[in-house]
C-alpha cells in the first residue's frame, strides 16, 4: 500500500473493503430484513470455524474511500450492516458519520476484541474465546449473539448475558458446521432459560450472500 493510503486507512477515511452487497439480514434480531452489507477486510481473532477467512488478510482488500462506499450503500437501502473481518480494527467514525448524513440506520456485527469506535443504531457483540470484548462493548451492545459450538458454550453465553444491559436482546447460534448436533442442545436450553432465543443463519438455508 502507498503511504498516503496508509495514512487515510489509518485515519479511517478509506477501509479495506473485502465486498458489499444488498441482502437479506440473516441473523438476530434483525434477521429477515432487507440490508446493505459493508464488509471490511482484517481479522486477528482467529476462530478456528469462521466462515469468512477470506478476509482476515487486510491486504488482500483494496483500500476504499468512505464516500465511495458509502455512496453505494445509499443506491440500495437505508438500512447498513457493517461486518468483516473485524470492523473495529479500524476507525469507524468516519464512515459512520458518512452513512449518519445520508440518514441510514447503522448496525454492526462484531466480536468486540477492539476498541469502540463510530456512533451506531445497533450493535451485535459477538464475543469469542481467542480474544475477549473490550469493557465498552457489554454497556453499548444492543444484541449478544453467541455462538453454540459444544456444551461448554453455554456457561461461557451466561457469563457474557451477566455484563450486557439489562434490555441487551440474547441470541444462541449454531456453529454452522455443528449445526446438526448442537440444535437440539439449543433448544432444550431456551426452554429452559427462556430469555434467550435462537439465531440461525437463515441467508445460508436461503442460499443468498
Ligand atoms: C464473520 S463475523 C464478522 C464480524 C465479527 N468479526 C464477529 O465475529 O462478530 C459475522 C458473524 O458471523 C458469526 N459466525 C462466523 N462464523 C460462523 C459459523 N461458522 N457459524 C455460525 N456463526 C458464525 C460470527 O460469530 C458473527 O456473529
Ligand atoms: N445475509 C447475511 N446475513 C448476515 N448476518 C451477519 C453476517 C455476517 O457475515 O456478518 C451475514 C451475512 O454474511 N449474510
Ligand atoms: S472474529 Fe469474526 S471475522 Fe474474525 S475470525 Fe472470528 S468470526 Fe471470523
Ligand atoms: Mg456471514
Amino acid at each position: 500500500m502507498i503511504d498516503e493510503q496508509q495514512a487515510l486507512v489509518e485515519a479511517g477515511q478509506m477501509l479495506p473493503l473485502m465486498e458489499a452487497f444488498y441482502t437479506i439480514q440473516g441473523e438476530g434480531a434483525h434477521t429477515g430484513r432487507a440490508a446493505y452489507f459493508i464488509r471490511v477486510g482484517g481479522c486477528d481473532v482467529g476462530c478456528h470455524w469462521c466462515d469468512v477467512k477470506e478476509s482476515w488478510n487486510a491486504e488482500l482488500h483494496p483500500p476504499t474511500a468512505i464516500g465511495e462506499i458509502a455512496n453505494g450503500a445509499a443506491e440500495y437501502s437505508d438500512t447498513i450492516v457493517v461486518t468483516g473481518g473485524e470492523p473495529f480494527m479500524w476507525n469507524m467514525t468516519p464512515l459512520t458519520s458518512e452513512l449518519r448524513s445520508k440518514g441510514m440506520k447503522i448496525h454492526v456485527e462484531t466480536s468486540g476484541a477492539y476498541p469502540l469506535s463510530g456512533d451506531w443504531d445497533w450493535i451485535c457483540l459477538s464475543p469469542k474465546k481467542t480474544m475477549p470484548p473490550k469493557p465498552e462493548f457489554y454497556e453499548a451492545a444492543h444484541e449478544l449473539k453467541v455462538i453454540i459450538y459444544n456444551q461448554n458454550d453455554f456457561k461461557w453465553a451466561e457469563e457474557h448475558a451477566a455484563k450486557v444491559s439489562p434490555n441487551c436482546r440474547l441470541f444462541l447460534q449454531p456453529e454452522w458446521s455443528r449445526r446438526d448436533t448442537v440444535m437440539l442442545d439449543i433448544t432444550e436450553y431456551i426452554m429452559k432459560n427462556p430469555r434467550w432465543q435462537v439465531s440461525l443463519q437463515t441467508h445460508k438455508y436461503l442460499g443468498i450472500p
